[in-house]
């Protein structure tokens, strides 16, 4: 392995990632190096990482590399795997930009959801299809303390319990995964977003996400509301014919949401390179044994 390990740090709407560009899949990331690099005082710091791979290279994905040149192995904080990231994506294509292999436009990207479509607007914003919603039959109940709501299953290639609540701050400190059940509903974890509403199509919300915590935004997050309040609204889109856009507001920033009568979905928002550097490969190595 080289010496020389570059990183990246960025962030979508305050989701914050660690960038490790590696084409040739050649860099051993597992979990406690990847929790290690996520780690906010001994590490780089970070929601995530996006371990930026060629499909080619990456088992996960050769069989996308038609379609997509580049795979985002995307790692939560602790380590483990998840099958999409949502703000993760968007500031993949970000890296791609402003390492020149994109210029400005549309490209496709692999995930373990699927191939994202991407378009990278010249005001900075990206634009990201993330497919369709599934919403699995069955009541979820999210608790907080004494509080207790019923949640609606919204599953964005990656799981999501999205309650509705009087005030944001009853979802307490969120240190803490909150409880749900039954437990049956989630055998790998969830990420649970607690909505209140702003105004017409304008919603906020706080998000616990399942292996990185209280989180400052969650792209799939966001689209799981957006689904859940139009349901609630009598405005899915499938029902009326007509796109549903919802404004939701995370603590980081907004992002902007239109389902299509198709069940598609486009999210839109910023995502920003902050900072790169250089990795010391022996501290790597050594997490990495
Ligand atoms: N922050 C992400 C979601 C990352 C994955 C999630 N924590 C999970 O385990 O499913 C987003 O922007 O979508």
């Amino acid at each position: 392995m080289s010496t020389r390990i570059a990183f990246l740090k960025g962030h979508g709407t305050e989701n914050d990632f660690v960038i490790v560009p590696d084409p040739e899949n050649a860099i051993d990331l597992p979990p406690s190096a990847v929790a290690a690099l996520c780690d906010r005082r001994a590490g780089i710091g970070g929601d995530g990482l996006l371990h930026v791979v060629r499909s080619a290279a990456h088992p996960e994905a050769k069989d996308l590399a038609a379609e997509a040149e580049w795979f985002m192995d995307y790692r939560n904080g602790d380590g483990s795997i998840a099958e999409m990231c949502g703000n993760g994506v968007r500031v993949f294509a970000r890296y791609l930009q402003r390492a020149g292999h994109i210029t400005e436009g549309d490209l496709a990207i692999a995930t373990r959801g699927g191939v994202k479509r991407v378009h990278l607007a010249k005001n900075g914003d990206v634009t990201v299809g993330m497919g369709k919603a599934r919403l699995p039959e069955g009541d979820v109940t999210v608790s907080v303390g004494e509080r207790s709501w019923p949640a609606r299953n919204v599953n964005m290639g990656n799981p999501h319990a999205v309650a509705f609540v009087e005030d944001l701050a009853h979802a307490g400190s969120l240190h803490e995964a909150p409880p749900f059940s039954p437990a049956s509903a989630y055998p790998d974890g969830v990420n649970v977003e607690f909505v209140v509403d702003r105004g017409p199509r304008h919603v906020a919300l706080r998000v616990h996400e399942r292996g990185a915590g209280e989180t400052r935004s969650c792209g799939t997050g966001a689209c799981a509301v957006a689904v859940a309040t139009a349901r609630r609204d009598g405005a899915d889109p499938a029902v009326t014919g007509t796109p549903a856009t919802y404004t939701v507001d995370v603590p980081g920033g907004t992002l902007v949401i239109t389902e299509l009568p198709d069940g598609e979905i486009e999210m839109t928002g910023p995502a920003v390179i902050v900072a790169e550097g250089e990795l010391d490969a022996t501290w790597l190595t050594t997490l990495a044994r």
